[in-house]
Order: structure tokens, then C-alpha cells, then sequence
């Protein structure tokens, strides 16, 4: 029998979420359903049926993503892309992200963008990997600040720090490449308001405000403390599942409240960005040991002219990528010239289709990847993934579309 493809309608959420929970190996996801319908789109909820059982998944949302320079795309965030292990190679992710790409491209979305769970799945549909993150173990005993912090941090209860959560990230994402938006149910979930489909309720965490010395809201942490002794001397772990601040302030209050957390011997956070301050707001870089260091937000070009003028330059330049995708969302000659502005904020672009001739060339996943300045056209040109048609092309794009900050995006969906 033919396996159809196509978006779901209301009274297939059950049979999808089913689908889901088989694609990807949970057998206990089925206990939420109520939990799971909410953030479901149903126009841009994806399923392959074997006869009328769904037996591969995608659903996408749209997200704003920054840019370098602090402007925004609405990219189609896709997730929970599966397929039943009795339908895997046959086809069915393909044909669901394929028909996710189109929508994303008549629905005028420059980009879409996922987190890969293996490497090896995406590029061949056009992503690139496009930013990255690690994890931070601190040793306390070892970790010292710099500086003292100036201003003040405040224990808040969950809807306090709720309530001041979006206001902080919106202004971090303003600033900072690859982060994206994020809706009330996000903020929900992360503080155990709402459940997490498929995932134990979080357990209860402690919640800090930090304040500058003007007294606006600079940082907030929500964290859990484990202690424990080793020959009784105290040797407990605080791990932080929210650290998010908006200034050099605000990072070192809340590295200071979680450092000298009595009992606690080591500090666990996560998902920090590639270019993270802490070692350097350390006396001693060493007492902070990063880890897992990898890739996370992947990103696949549709529109490139919007995608490529949305963003600000490092350096002024004019440059012609010639774009290979065998889908042909972003295939096609493209020039890209940066200048003017006032230069503080990076250099404003014009991208525009040309007939004039290529001097890189490059697939649209090694596109996905450079076009936030998280990884070099001078690595991935070395590395024989973008072919430079006139000698010192890529040196020239690698100082246009390098970037002070690194693109991160810690927002998991
Ligand atoms: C954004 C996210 O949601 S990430 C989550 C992705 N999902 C998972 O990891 C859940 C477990 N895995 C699965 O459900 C499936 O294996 C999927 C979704 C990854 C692939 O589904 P399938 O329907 O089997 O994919 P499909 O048949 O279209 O395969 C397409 C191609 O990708 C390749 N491919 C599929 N999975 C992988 C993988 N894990 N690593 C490398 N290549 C892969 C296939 O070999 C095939 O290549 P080919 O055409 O050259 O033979």
C-alpha cells in the first residue's frame, strides 16, 4: 500500500503523539496526551500513514532567530522527526522533511532549523550545522571571581522568576546570534508549570534574581542542590538548569551566589555558548573544566537574500556564492556586498541574485553553517566544503561573515 504523507487533523493528535512517543523509543510518552496537544499546529504537524496508522512524525513552529548585527528571520523551528523501526529506510523522513521545506518556503521562511540528534541525518537535506554549545563543571574550592559583583541577588519564588524570565531572555537574544524566541509554554515547561511531555515533572529548584547597582533585574538562575559528604567533608553538587544573564554584572552575581553556595564543592551548568565568560571572570581559568563541547542549532537556507541582508558584517566587502541545493530552495548566484553604517553594530548588507561570475561556491549546508559567524568560510574552504573560484575569495568572506559574538542557541525544542 502506498504510504501517504500529509499534515494531521484534529482527531489524529493521539494516533500522532503514538507514532511519536514509537518513532522515538519512549513507551511511556502515551501517559501525557492532554500535556502534548498543547503547542501542536496542526497545519504544520507532519505524518506519514501506513493505511490509517501514522508511522513517521514532524511538527515545526515558527521562531524568531537572531542574527548577527541583532536582526531577526522567522525560521520553522522542526521537531520530533521519527519514524517507527518498522518503516525506517524506506523513504518517510525524507518525504516529511522535503514537504515541511516547501511549506516552510511558500510560508516565506528564510530559514528552518532543527537540533540534530546524529550528525550523519541532516546535511543531506541542506542544514549545516550552525552554532554550538558545552557544559561547565566549576571547582568552588579553586574558583575565584575577578571582581567583586556589583549589586544584589534575591531569592524569588517560581512565579516571580517566571514572570521576569521573558523580559531577561529577550533582552540576552537581542545580542546574542542563533538564540531564538521562545513562547510561554517554553517558560512553562522549564519551570514545571506546564509538563514536559514524555519527561519526568521537573523537581523543585531554587530561583535568583540578580540586580545591578541601579536595581533592574540583570540575571536569574533557577538551580538544584545535591548534598552530600565524602569522609564527611562536604562535597555537594548545585547544577543550574536555567543561568541567563544580560550583562557582565549580572553573569558575575549569579556566578557568585552559585559558587559560594555553602556544602557545595562543585557547580554544574549547561549549555553555555562557545565564547563563555566564566573562565576568564576567574582568577584561575582551570577551576572551570568545559566539556562536550559540540554542535546544536542547525540551519537550512530557503531564502537567501533574505536570510543573508537580514545580517550585519564584520568587515565591508562585496563577494558572489554561488549556491548549490538539489532541492532548489537556495540554489542560484547571489551577490552579497557590505557597507556603510556606522560600523558598530557590524556593516549592513544587499544581497541580490546576479549573473555576474561565482568566486565561492558553496552547497547550502555549508551556507546553513557560516551564516552566522559561529564557524570560518576559511575552516570549511580548508576543510574542501566550499571551493573558492578566485584566489583570496574565502579570506575575504571569512573576515565579512566572521562574528565578535558567537551564535548560541540554548533553547532545547
Ligand atoms: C530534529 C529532530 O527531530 S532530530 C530527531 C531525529 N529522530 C531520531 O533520532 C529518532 C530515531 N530515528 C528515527 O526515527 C529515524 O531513523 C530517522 C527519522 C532518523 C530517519 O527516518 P527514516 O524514515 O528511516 O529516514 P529515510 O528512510 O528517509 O532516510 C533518509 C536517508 O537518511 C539516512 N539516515 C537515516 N537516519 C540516519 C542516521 N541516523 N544517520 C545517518 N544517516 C541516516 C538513510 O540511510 C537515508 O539515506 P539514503 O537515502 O542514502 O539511504
Amino acid at each position: 500500500m502506498a504510504l501517504d504523507v500529509r499534515t494531521i487533523t484534529e482527531s489524529e493528535v493521539d494516533a500522532w503523539c503514538a507514532a511519536w512517543d514509537t518513532g522515538s523509543l519512549n513507551p511511556a510518552g502515551g501517559a501525557d496526551a492532554p500535556a502534548r496537544r498543547r503547542g501542536l499546529l496542526l497545519d504544520r504537524t507532519w505524518a506519514a500513514f501506513d493505511g490509517d496508522r501514522a508511522v513517521a512524525t514532524l511538527r515545526s513552529f515558527p521562531a524568531e532567530l537572531t542574527l548577527p548585527g541583532g536582526g531577526t528571520v522567522t525560521a520553522g523551528a522542526v521537531t520530533q522527526v521519527g519514524t517507527a523501526a518498522t518503516h525506517r529506510r524506506r523513504g518517510l523522513a525524507t518525504r516529511l522533511v522535503e514537504a515541511e521545506l516547501a511549506a516552510a518556503a511558500r510560508r516565506g521562511e528564510p530559514v528552518s532549523v532543527l537540533i540534530a540528534s546524529e550528525w550523519g541525518i541532516y546535511g543531506r537535506f541542506g542544514y549545516g550545522a550552525a552554532t554550538e554549545h558545552q557544559h561547565y563543571t566549576v571547582d568552588t574550592r579553586a574558583a575565584r571571581l575577578i571582581d567583586r559583583p556589583r549589586g544584589s541577588v534575591e531569592f524569588v519564588d517560581r512565579d516571580t522568576a517566571r514572570a521576569a524570565a521573558p523580559g531577561l531572555h529577550a533582552r540576552h537574544r537581542a545580542g546574542r546570534p542563533g538564540d531564538l524566541a521562545r513562547d510561554g509554554l517554553f517558560w512553562d515547561r522549564l519551570f514545571g508549570i506546564a509538563r514536559v511531555p514524555g519527561r519526568p515533572q521537573p523537581a523543585p529548584a531554587f530561583h535568583v534574581l540578580a540586580r545591578d547597582a541601579g536595581g533592574h533585574p540583570a540575571g536569574l538562575a533557577r538551580y538544584r542542590a545535591e548534598l552530600r559528604t565524602e569522609h564527611r567533608v562536604p562535597a555537594g553538587e548545585a547544577t543550574a538548569e536555567l543561568f541567563l544573564a544580560v550583562s557582565r554584572d549580572g553573569a558575575l552575581l549569579l556566578w557568585d551566589h552559585l559558587l559560594n553556595l555553602d556544602l557545595v564543592t562543585t557547580v554544574r551548568v549547561g549549555d553555555r555558548p562557545a565564547d563563555e565568560a566564566l573562565p576568564w571572570l576567574l582568577t584561575d581559568a582551570r577551576a572551570a573544566r568545559a566539556a562536550e563541547r559540540a554542535d546544536f542549532l542547525w540551519v537550512r537556507p530557503l531564502d537567501v537574500p533574505a536570510l543573508l541582508a537580514g545580517r550585519r558584517y564584520a568587515a565591508p566587502g562585496r563577494i558572489v556564492l554561488e549556491v548549490d541545493d538539489p532541492l532548489g530552495f537556495a540554489a542560484g548566484r547571489f551577490a552579497l556586498h557590505a557597507g556603510g553604517g556606522d560600523g558598530s553594530v557590524g556593516h549592513p548588507a544587499s544581497c541580490e541574485r546576479t549573473d555576474a561570475p561565482a568566486e565561492l561556491a558553496l552547497s547550502a549546508s555549508a551556507l546553513g553553517s557560516v551564516c552566522l559567524g559561529g564557524f570560518g568560510v576559511g575552516a570549511l574552504a580548508a576543510a574542501g566544503r566550499i571551493a573558492e573560484r578566485i584566489p583570496g575569495a574565502a579570506a575575504r568572506a571569512d573576515a565579512m561573515f566572521h562574528w565578535p559574538t558567537a551564535p548560541w542557541c540554548s533553547t532545547w525544542f
